[in-house]
């Protein structure tokens, strides 16, 4: 491909980053939405769009079947980060990553030096991180999906989620316990691809650095 391939998950890393695209003159033909097409035009004949599902976002623009992507902290963390540029927070889909247990269980005894419990998360290399910090014994359950679920019938003590509004939580009578880092969606380039097509890539990555909204 001589032009540019973007590669964006559906819903809300999507619905944020149209505006991104518009300041770098990038208008999609389809909405993923309602389209069941992977590859996207644009008004641009140089620059397309691939739609993945955003724990894929890093992989696509590590191995170069897309130059650029744009995909969240905590799916960077998962992934490594190997092969990629980042040289944009967006400031967008915007959450924290959080440890969360049901509503009364004593979580400040359980997370004594020395204390052991189960935690259930897709977020297995950020959630082992915290834990070690802290010098906390934790067996991690891997899921991907629905974290919310595991205390309540017995998986785990504690899951480590994204939290935005709380909704989730509440709904499941949870709680948010401790913060673990706030989280944003990251524009992420091909290192090799930056050099062979930088005079494609640079200008997107200047519009979106001058439409990022505090
Ligand atoms: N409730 C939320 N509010 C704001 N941002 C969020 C929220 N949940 C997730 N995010 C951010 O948006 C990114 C994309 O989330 P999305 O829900 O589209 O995919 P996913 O369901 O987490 O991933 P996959 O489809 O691969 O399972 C996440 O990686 C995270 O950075
Ligand atoms: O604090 P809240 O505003 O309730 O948001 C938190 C929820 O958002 C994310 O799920 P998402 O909506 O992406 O659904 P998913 O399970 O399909 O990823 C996350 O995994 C939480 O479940």
């Amino acid at each position: 491909m001589s032009g540019i391939t973007i590669a964006l998950s559906k819903g809300r890393i999507f619905e944020e980053t149209l505006p991104l695209l518009a300041a770098a003159g990038i208008v999609p033909t389809d909405d993923p939405e309602k389209s069941r097409k992977l590859i996207i035009g644009t008004n641009r004949a140089d620059v397309r769009l691939v739609i993945v599902r955003a724990t894929d976002t890093p992989t696509y623009v590590q191995y170069g079947a897309a130059d650029l992507g744009i995909a969240g902290k905590d799916v960077l963390i998962e992934h490594g980060g190997v092969g990629l540029y980042q040289p944009l927070d967006l400031n967008i889909a915007r959450c924290r990553l959080c440890v969360a247990v049901p509503k009364g269980f004593d979580y400040a005894a359980a997370s004594r030096p020395g204390g052991r419990i189960r935690v259930a998360t897709k977020y297995v290399s950020a959630a082992r991180e915290h834990f070690a910090a802290k010098g906390m014994h934790v067996d991690l359950i891997k899921l991907y999906g629905s974290m919310e679920l595991a205390p309540l019938v017995g998986l785990s003590d504690a899951i480590v989620d994204l939290v935005s509004t709380g909704g989730t939580l509440k709904a499941n009578n949870l709680e948010a316990v401790e913060d673990i880092m706030d989280i944003s969606s990251r524009l992420v380039v091909n290192q090799a691809a930056l050099k062979v097509k930088r005079e494609l890539i640079q200008p997107v990555i200047d519009a979106f650095a001058g439409a990022v909204k505090p």
